[in-house]
């Protein structure tokens, strides 16, 4: 059964996956399609009764995408209404460190892209404004020192 709050909101988790790309040029973001929704989005999903949201946000990146991952900070909360209810995505930064990816029923297909072109992809607007948020967790001292 899945964690509701007092408020009757559903709770749920996820992680903005991050990787160094090839040769070390810059970051690469894991998205997710769905087939169910056709949708492009983070690994997440609902908290279970009693789960810790990062531990939650933690399984559900390992069972959407096979990646462990080290997590880093949090990252703004998502908030939408998905079904006729209120809904709570939390989110934290994390490094995948081993693992690769099967397609499941859940998850079909997964890439690996660059900040720009993972917001383009992102099919909800809301999501796509965790990748400027990633970015000042990750890449804190990046650009030119005088820029
Ligand atoms: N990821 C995401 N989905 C949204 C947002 N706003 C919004 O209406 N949706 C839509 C997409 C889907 O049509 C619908 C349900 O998606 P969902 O990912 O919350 O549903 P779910 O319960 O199947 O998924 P999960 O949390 O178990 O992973 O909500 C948003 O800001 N982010």
């Amino acid at each position: 059964m899945s964690r509701t709050d007092r408020t009757g909101t559903v709770l749920a988790a996820g992680c903005v996956l991050w990787r160094h790309g090839p040769d070390d040029e810059g970051l690469e973001l894991c998205l997710v399609h769905r087939p169910r929704y056709d949708d492009w989005s983070f690994p997440k999903g609902k908290l279970k009764r009693g789960e810790d949201p990062l531990a939650g946000a933690l399984r559900e990146v390992l069972e959407e995408t096979g990646f462990h991952c080290l997590p880093g900070p949090p990252l703004p909360a998502v908030r939408y209404v998905a079904g006729g209810r209120p809904k709570l995505v939390r989110y934290w930064s994390a490094e995948a460190t081993t693992g690769a990816f099967t397609p499941n029923h859940e998850v079909d297909r997964l890439l690996w892209l660059p900040p720009a072109a993972a917001r383009n992809r992102l099919t909800q607007y809301r999501d796509g404004e965790l990748v400027a948020d990633l970015l000042r967790v990750v890449q804190p001292f990046s650009g030119r020192p005088d820029a």
